[in-house]
């Protein structure tokens, strides 16, 4: 017999807790789910009108359970209490000092919140891990679990990663590709998988929910971000040769995703990956590779995260090349500051280097984003530890209210992210107040480069030459 979960609690209400849980509820009206997290501010804002998160589709979802179904608290100790399952959806960030620096997953917030569980627990559970996590990190949370607890109750531990894409988060958990769950492979951890399979089986065709054993599943997830990442790298280093020979990367793009066996979607060139995880992750298996004594396997994924940092800095030279060597108090706009567009989320996103590129050129940079708030733009551009870093940021970096006001006297337009609203702009007026010759720098592939050519722009794409 399958065990019936009844009550969920979700420790992290992040873009990963927060929308996976809130389609939980609202496609499970049975179920109760509170999602809680260390951050009152974050909570608060997830009571509020005004969700921390943009997302499309979010508001509508969490808006039609809060106050049922689905709560938000801080209350961590009754809501761990009270459930039957629990998933972790904590940070994984980089570690930035000690053993494996710069590369391995950063697990305490893992570690922290499954010792809570187990201080807690008065009762068995099922724990899931939702953060993308290293390889075996399972077993370690099983032995932290099973020291720190009364003997009466037992844990089963899944891996449930997330293959949810901001911008498009709700319509990617409303309709998965597949739901991976894994789990040991003994009576009881079959079971703990079948009861969470019949939760994701009350929207998701049965046929799309994978069980495969807990290592599978994740390594499953480093290994599809992994690849992801490789594809828009190796898009990249084709524009590079794109540009010097006269092709044309998006009919290159075109022409080998046509083979159904390459597949089209994410063969975008663009100015580099960027977001909270390709670059962790990949560093992850780079590290996790580097553990298991494989330095060749290490070097070969490193070399997706390196491709994407050429990339960057690639289009940066570009630009500076073509403003005569110097932007030294030229005025650049930065249309775009988050790393996609349809989200408000900046970490690691390519108008981060750019920006920093620019202000380290001493040119005057003015930004745009329609979702970025400037007070998120101003502490992602200041130095940490530098006293003062924003007073002087400032001198150097205005923050605009819409891409014409960007755009006003400038001497460069810089697409850096690919917003649906860029691509409408009136480009005529823009031109009119730019200072000539009026350039524009295209790192998404987004505009029409003829249709500006022939107001009088000059335009430069990636994965274009400029003859
Ligand atoms: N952002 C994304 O699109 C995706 C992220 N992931 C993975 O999901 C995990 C979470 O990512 P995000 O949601 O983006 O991170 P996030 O930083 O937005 O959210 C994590 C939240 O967990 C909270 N937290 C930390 N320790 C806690 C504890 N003990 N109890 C309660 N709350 C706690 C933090 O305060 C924070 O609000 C990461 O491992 C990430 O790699 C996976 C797929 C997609
Ligand atoms: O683990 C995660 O965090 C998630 O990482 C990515 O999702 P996300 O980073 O939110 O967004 P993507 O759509 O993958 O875009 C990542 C970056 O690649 C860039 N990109 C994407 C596609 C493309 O063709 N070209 C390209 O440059 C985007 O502009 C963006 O900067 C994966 O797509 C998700 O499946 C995964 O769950």
């Amino acid at each position: 017999m399958t065990t019936r979960v009844k009550k969920i609690c979700c420790l992290g209400a992040g873009y990963v807790g927060g929308p996976t849980c809130a389609v939980i509820a609202y496609k499970c009206p049975h179920i109760q789910v509170t999602i809680v997290d260390l951050s009152e501010t974050r909570i608060a804002a997830w009571n509020s009108d005004k969700l921390p998160i943009y997302e499309p589709g979010l508001d509508e979802v969490v808006f039609a359970c809060r106050g049922k179904n689905l709560f938000f608290s801080t209350e961590a100790e009754r809501a761990v209490i009270e459930a039957d399952l629990i998933f972790v959806s904590v940070n994984t960030p980089t570690k930035k000092a000690g053993m494996g620096a710069g590369y391995a997953a950063d697990l305490a917030y893992v570690e922290s919140a499954t010792r809570q569980i187990a201080e807690v627990a008065k009762s068995s559970k099922i724990v899931v891990e939702k953060s993308t996590v290293p390889c075996r990190t399972a077993e370690s949370m099983r032995t932290i679990l099973e020291a720190n607890s009364r003997d009466d109750i037992r844990f089963d531990i899944l891996s449930n990663p997330e293959f949810l894409a901001e911008g498009t988060a709700i319509n990617d958990l409303l309709h998965p590709d597949r739901v991976l769950i894994g789990g040991l492979q003994t009576p009881e951890g079959q079971r703990a998988q079948q009861a969470l399979a019949e939760i994701y089986a009350q929207w998701v065709p049965t046929d799309r929910i994978i069980t495969t054993n807990l290592w599978s599943s994740e390594l499953s997830k480093l290994a599809a971000n992994a690849l992801l990442a490789q594809r828009i790298s190796s898009i990249n280093a084709l524009s590079a040769i794109c540009e010097a020979t006269g092709a044309d990367i998006d009919e290159v793009a075109y022409a080998c995703g046509r083979d159904s066996r390459i597949g089209p979607k994410f063969l975008k060139a663009s100015v580099g990956f960027g977001g909270s995880c390709f670059q962790k992750d990949i560093l992850n298996l780079v590290y996790l590779s580097e553990q298991l004594n494989l330095p060749e396997v290490a070097a070969y994924w490193k070399q997706v995260v390196d491709l994407n940092e050429y990339q960057k800095k690639r289009f940066v030279s570009r630009i500076i090349k073509t403003l005569f060597n110097t932007i030294t108090n030229k005025r650049i706009a930065v249309l775009g500051f988050a790393f996609k567009k349809d989200t408000g989320d900046t970490r690691e996103s390519a108008a981060i280097t750019l920006c920093k590129d620019f202000i380290q050129e001493n040119a005057q940079v003015r930004i745009y984003d329609p979702k970025v708030s400037d007070e998120q733009i101003f502490f992602d551009l200041s130095e940490p530890g530098v006293v003062n870093s924003t007073i002087a940021l400032k001198k150097r970096v205005t923050i605009a209210g819409s891409a014409y006001e960007a755009s006003d006297k400038a001497d460069a337009i810089v697409i850096a992210t690919e917003w649906d609203e860029f691509k409408e702009l009136n480009f005529e007026k823009i031109y009119e107040k730019m200072n000539k010759p009026a350039f524009i720098f295209d790192g998404r592939l987004i505009l029409d480069a003829e249709r500006l050519e022939s107001i009088g722009f000059r335009v430069h794409t990636i994965g274009r030459a400029n003859v």
